[in-house]
């Protein structure tokens, strides 16, 4: 017979994810209810990794004839977009920065990220994902990001991990994401995303209902606090 341990655990490696697992089915089991969990997706880029520091910097060590664009003048997701509005040999440039091995692995952690997903994973009824797009160039952004997962939290966070390029197909309750608009085939994601502020989105006005995360210095568990039931 499979122990349920085997069963939820097949690698008998301790993460959080097969211990909500096995609460699930020990209450299932026992006829307790149920704990409704809270499940968390955090996205990478621009919200644990600085992609724009990390960005400017490395365009402007690559070429530094070119002109730049300070952070606290970008507007607009799209990186290459406003680049390419500078001039059009621009926008091939800065694809280049983030096509380049050691781009993404070099990034540095935004501000109190590290810390921050780090409580959380450890909250009672709470479940966290890292949910990240790659780039369609795989040759080393997606390896990296994992080595960056790996080298700021540690190997058991690997666990976490959802690469997509469709965040609309990945279930939760919360979303907290720099990218203003975020679609996909599933029209009604099951997530509400909180816009996580960054340089390039700090003049997007929301329409109510939509709520931002000013920094990880805000008030992240108030936030999930009110997604609780
Ligand atoms: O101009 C740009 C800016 C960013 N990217 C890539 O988009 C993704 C963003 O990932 P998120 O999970 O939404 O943070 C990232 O891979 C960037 O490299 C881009 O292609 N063009
Ligand atoms: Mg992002």
């Amino acid at each position: 017979m499979i122990s349920l341990a085997r069963l939820t655990n097949p690698r008998g490696s301790g993460s959080r994810l097969s211990g909500a697992l096995t609460q699930a089915f020990c209450a299932v089991h026992q006829g307790r209810p149920e704990v409704r969990r809270l499940r968390v997706l955090v996205d990478m880029d621009g919200v644990l990794a600085d992609f724009e520091g990390g960005f400017l910097q490395k365009f402007r060590d690559a070429y530094p004839e070119e002109p730049s664009i300070e952070l606290q003048d970008r507007r607009g997701f799209w990186v290459s977009a406003q680049y390419g509005e500078l001039h059009p040999d621009l926008c091939e440039k800065a694809i280049s920065i983030w096509e380049s091995k050691n781009f993404f692995i070099d990034l540095e952690p935004i501000p109190g990220a590290v810390e921050a997903v780090k409580e959380m994973v450890n909250m009672k009824d709470t479940d966290v994902f890292i949910c990240t797009s790659p780039i369609k160039k795989y040759n080393y952004c997606p390896y990296e990001k994992y080595a960056w997962v790996e080298k700021h939290f540690g190997k058991e966070f690997l666990e976490l991990m959802v690469l997509t390029r469709d965040k609309t197909l990945v279930a939760g309750n919360l979303l907290i994401d720099d990218k203003p608009d975020i679609s996909g085939v599933e029209l009604y994601p099951k997530w509400e995303h909180i816009l996580f502020s960054a340089c390039h989105n700090m003049h997007v006005q929301l329409r109510p209902p939509k709520r931002r995360l000013h920094s990880w210095a805000d008030g992240w568990k108030t936030l999930l606090d009110s997604k609780r039931q």
